[in-house]
């Protein structure tokens, strides 16, 4: 007897695309958002980083065809920062016409102190994107660093579910994001990308 061969997958062919919509003042973050483009290309996803204070119509019609936007800001009096805002403001265009629904979202920040309202910023992400009709996807690991056994070094060691948050001191240039901060941030770039991958194929499954 012979096995029929499985169904070719289109959809799990296709990489799926991330764009990572970050504002950075003084570079911390923006080594976060590396750290999250380096995790999803890992998987073979397509991605793009774009600077939203310097965003061009160009890299607007890459979120736009983006399966997930990851957002990043650090955190500035217990928000994202004024620039990240504006961003968000002009997205409002893109509410409008829903050009995002059904899209995935997911988000990171990085402030000065260990907690410094950071969770905050990841709720404005989060609101963001449900305005948009988009997808939440949470950071997906344990909380680190919370017994005697455990260590700073942990994965999400600051212990954030929403999303990814990170600490750098504040008298330290880009050289001084924690590593642990850096690792937690490429594992939510490969889980943004690897449901987006499981999205792109459920999707096409209902569709044939
Ligand atoms: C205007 C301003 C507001 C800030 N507000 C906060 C804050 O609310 N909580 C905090 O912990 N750190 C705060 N910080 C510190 C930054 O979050 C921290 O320096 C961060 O690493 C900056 O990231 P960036 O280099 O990507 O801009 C603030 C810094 C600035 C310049």
């Amino acid at each position: 007897m012979t096995t029929p061969a499985p169904a070719a997958s289109s959809a799990a062919a296709v990489p799926p695309v991330v764009a990572i919509a970050h504002h950075s003042g003084f570079g911390h973050t923006s080594v976060l958002a590396e750290a999250v483009r380096e995790g999803a290309a890992d998987t073979g996803a397509t991605v793009h980083l774009v600077k939203v204070d310097e965003i061009t119509e160009e890299q607007w019609a890459l979120l736009d065809t983006a399966d997930a936007i990851v957002f990043g800001s650090p955190t500035y009096m217990g928000t994202a920062s004024g620039a990240f805002h504006v961003f968000a403001e002009a997205t409002s265009k893109r509410w409008a016409t829903r050009a995002w629904q059904d899209k995935l979202a997911a988000g990171f920040t990085n402030s000065g102190s260990k907690s410094g309202d950071k969770l905050h910023t990841l709720q404005f992400f989060s609101v963001l994107a449900a305005q948009h009709g988009m997808h939440w996807i949470n950071l997906g690991l344990p909380s680190g660093w919370h017994s005697t056994t455990a260590s700073e070094n942990d994965l999400n060691r600051l212990g954030f579910y929403l999303g990814a948050g990170a600490q750098t001191d504040t008298d330290r240039g880009p050289d001084g994001v924690h590593e642990a901060d850096i690792a937690t941030a490429e594992h939510l770039g490969r889980r943004v990308a690897a449901q987006a991958a499981v999205y792109a194929a459920g999707r096409a499954a209902v569709a044939a």
